[in-house]
């Protein structure tokens, strides 16, 4: 072949109507067999990769399925099972699904971000040797090939990037040695079976590595193409650029597939200068695998101009800059969109027809899609002239803001003693993130009210019905500080999207968050404006029924644009300043209402954070300023509260005390404590409640379980200081399943502020 080739590096999983995660939920329910299952997700897998045929990929990722998480599917296959997971009398997939979610006996494994993008991952947990247990690649790969006829092309996640992201292994060189010969027993079986092209991914080249990681990738890649010279072996990197270019592409290895979207022009230069090896394939991420705004193709032809500078078409492959897991799946099935948005727009399924376009551009001369940049042009020009793209009010008000640097008006100590003496709260005191069960009966009322067979005034009573519901509830649980439950939301997200001006929102362009989890998040294509109170209603609602405090709740300035797809002709951190713009008057008209505890939800600020140490301290102060723009505007004694969730908080714990919160809620029960000696050595002293359960597991922890977990915490945090609650909110659990564990933090809670010998009055 003598042309440039097309490719994908990975499909969304979960189909045009989220059919994965219905069938997934039906068999955790119990209402369908585990046969059931597999007969409908390899249906759904098979259409996948038929469409990706027909859209004209050459290069099909097969392997990239899975049934919960491709990073646990990679511990699984090689039987880095933990220890409390191993049953025997199960099916593997059912032990596969427990070290996911939990069993009655067994907490889950931990789950956190994948690089910095909304997907989770399943943290592998290595307590024992590695052995093969299935080689899915193959299985993969055969399926496709017998079944559709598709020489696919196999995704593995790389030996260097799993154990990265694993815990457990106490020697890692020991443990890597024992893992690279089954990577080469997979890879031996793939060839023999027919497999030409084989991605492995390493996107933890793209991260700031040290010297003695980037040895391992020539020590390990080298040892591979050595035992396995028939296969062709693509090492795949993705959401940043390469510090290394000149080490990487002179890897052992027949291809490198590189990124040149997120790499800020890092790619081209690198490749002027220092081209790229005779001989090699180069896999050119040139469609933008993570947002949802269709490829200046015009531009795109440019950059693959320079590419054929220096490679060969033979040795070019064109693809999106990552996996089409985090976009997705299709624009045909919008109904509501302006078509001037609608048409600005590339799903999945566009981001390949792109791929395909731009090859057949390169192969047939530009005259070939001369019609389709046109088409794309125009399209470009209706979309620029939407209205509502600059806002003149909110303009203003970002340069009235410049150069300020905003700030409550009291530090923290003095605040802390207005808050005591306004709220009396007990020692140690109890409450939730914010969301309660979000059932299959409201979801369905809200359906109801959006096809408009419910009347505003019938949705809104049933809001209100269960919100009363809660909030007794939780007074006969015992809490001493009260949410209103979030009932009237969809999303944390989704619903201030469709609330503010700038934003628009779709209706089936769902993406994969964790497990069966997904999340629709809302586009902002234009300047953010807040228009009129998105939650005083609901919040001074169940504030009327308690004297106990209701926290109104809010989601971040950062975590909005971080889980919205966000327009990219202005700098991110400006969209930021205008959300946080927006909240701030949201925040007053709370305090006018009534609400003296706000909580600003940031559970994305850690996930948003460069993969490169150099960018990060730009991105965390850019944070910080929004977050104190959107809350230092409140009272003194209004006590401010954040939230946060999965982990690794360790290295922005400076950011997370700039913030300037009267008391943050943080993730700490999956990581099993780990979390707290960090905040020890960084001597936090605002107050702080470390979740004391897991809400992503349908568990029900026991009194003493939270009790040592309290115990634990105290030994490093000062009593006076500490909140007690769960480490997340609980819209995804069921209410029998939350009464019984936040009675059992409340007992709990008490026991511990029983034996406190410290003055209990706070
Ligand atoms: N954006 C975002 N990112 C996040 C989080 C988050 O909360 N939001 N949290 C973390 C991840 N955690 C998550 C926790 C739960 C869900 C979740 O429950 N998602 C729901 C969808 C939530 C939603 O938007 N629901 C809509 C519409 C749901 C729907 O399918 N409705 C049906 C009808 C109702 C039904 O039969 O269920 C329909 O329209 O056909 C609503 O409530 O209105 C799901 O997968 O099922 C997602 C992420 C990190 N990232
Ligand atoms: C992912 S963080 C969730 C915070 C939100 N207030 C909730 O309780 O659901
Ligand atoms: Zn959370």
């Amino acid at each position: 072949m003598t042309h440039v080739q097309s490719s994908a590096l990975g499909y969304p999983r979960i189909g045009e109507k989220r059919e994965w995660k219905k069938s997934l939920e039906r068999f955790w329910k119990g209402n369908q067999t585990e046969e059931v299952l597999r007969t409908e997700l390899k249906e759904l897998r098979l259409k996948n990769l038929q469409k990706q045929k027909d859209l004209g990929l050459d290069w099909i990722p097969v392997g990239d399925f899975s049934y919960y998480d491709h990073v646990l599917d990679t511990a699984v296959m090689f039987g880095l099972i933990p220890e409390r997971f191993k049953q025997k009398d199960q099916s593997l997939l059912q032990t596969y699904f427990d070290i996911a979610r939990g069993n009655e006996t067994a907490v889950a494994s931990e789950m956190t971000k994948w690089f910095n993008t909304n997907y989770h991952y399943i943290v592998p947990e290595i307590d024992t040797e590695p052995k093969l247990l299935e080689n899915r690649p193959l299985y993969y790969f055969n399926e496709a090939k017998d079944e559709l006829g598709i020489i696919g092309k196999p995704v593995l996640l790389g030996p260097i990037t799993f154990l990265k992201l694993a815990k457990g292994y106490e020697d890692y060189d020991a443990f890597l040695d024992h893992l690279v010969p089954l990577y080469i027993d997979v890879l031996k079986e793939l060839a023999e079976a027919g497999a030409e092209w084989v991605q492995i991914d390493e996107p933890i080249l793209c991260t700031t590595l040290e010297d003695k990681e980037l040895a391992y990738f020539e020590k390990v890649y080298k040892k591979i193409t050595r035992e396995v010279p028939d296969l062709k072996l693509l090492l795949q990197t993705y959401f940043e650029s390469i510090d290394y270019y000149e080490q990487v592409i002179s890897l052992p290895v027949e291809g490198i597939g590189i990124d040149f979207i997120y790499d800020e022009g890092n790619h081209i230069n690198a490749l002027e200068k220092h081209g790229f090896p005779e001989g090699k394939t180069l896999a050119a991420g040139i469609i933008d695998g993570r947002n949802v705004w269709k490829n200046d193709l015009n531009h795109s032809l440019e950059t693959i101009d320079t590419l054929r500078k220096h490679i060969k078409d033979e040795q070019l492959i064109l693809q999106p800059s990552c996996s089409l897991l985090h976009v997705p799946v299709t624009t045909e099935t919008e109904e509501k969109l302006a078509p001037e948005l609608k048409n600005a727009l590339a799903f999945a399924d566009q981001k390949i027809e792109e791929v395909a376009l731009l090859k057949k551009g390169v192969n047939e001369g530009r005259e070939a899609i001369a019609s389709a940049i046109d088409k794309q042009q125009s399209t470009w020009k209706q979309f620029k002239q939407v209205t509502g793209r600059t806002n003149p009010i909110v303009q203003e008000e970002l340069s009235a803001w410049s150069g300020k640097q905003p700030s409550r008006a009291l530090p923290f100590a003095e605040r802390q003693k207005l808050q005591e003496e306004t709220f009396q709260l007990p020692l140690l005191p109890t409450t939730t993130i914010g969301s309660l069960p979000q059932t299959t009966d409201i979801r369905k009322a809200r359906a109801s009210f959006r096809k408009g067979e419910w009347t505003p005034e019938k949705y809104e009573a049933f809001i209100e019905e269960r919100t009363a519901a809660w909030i007794h509830h939780q007074e006969a649980l015992g809490l001493d500080v009260l949410v209103h439950g979030e009932f009237e939301r969809n999303d944390m997200v989704e619903y201030f999207g469709e609330k503010l001006d700038g934003f628009t929102f779709t209706q089936f362009a769902w993406v994969q968050s964790y497990g069966s989890r997904c999340v629709k998040p809302p586009i902002i294509y234009g300047d953010v404006a807040w228009k009129a109170p998105m939650t005083i209603k609901e919040s001074a609602f169940a504030q009327s029924l308690t004297n106990k405090p209701v926290k109104g709740m809010l989601t971040g300035p950062v975590t909005i644009l971080n889980w919205s797809f966000v327009r990219n002709d202005i700098e991110p951190a400006e969209v930021t300043t205008q959300i946080a713009l927006a909240l701030k008057k949201e925040l007053s008209a709370l305090e006018e209402n009534g609400i003296r505890m706000l909580q600003v939800d940031e559970p994305a600020l850690r996930e948003g954070l460069p993969l490169k140490k150099e960018k990060q301290q730009s991105y965390l102060d850019d944070a910080v300023y929004a977050f104190k723009l959107a809350t230092s505007g409140v009272k003194n004694d209004t006590q401010v509260h954040t939230h946060m969730c999965y982990s690794e908080f360790g290295e922005i714990i400076d950011t997370i005390d700039q913030l300037d919160a009267d008391v943050i809620s943080i993730e700490a029960a999956r990581s099993h404590g780990e979390l707290i000696a960090d905040f020890e050595t960084f001597g936090y002293d605002k107050e702080i409640g470390l979740g004391v359960y897991d809400i992503h597991s349908p568990r029900i922890p026991s009194i003493l379980e939270m009790e040592q977990s309290i115990t634990r915490a105290l030994k490093v945090l000062k009593a006076r200081q500490f909140w007690v609650n769960p480490d997340c909110g609980l819209k995804t659990r069921t209410k029998e399943e939350v009464l019984p564990a936040l009675n059992h933090m409340v007992e709990a809670a008490k026991n511990v502020r029983a034996k406190q010998t410290t003055v209990s009055k706070r």
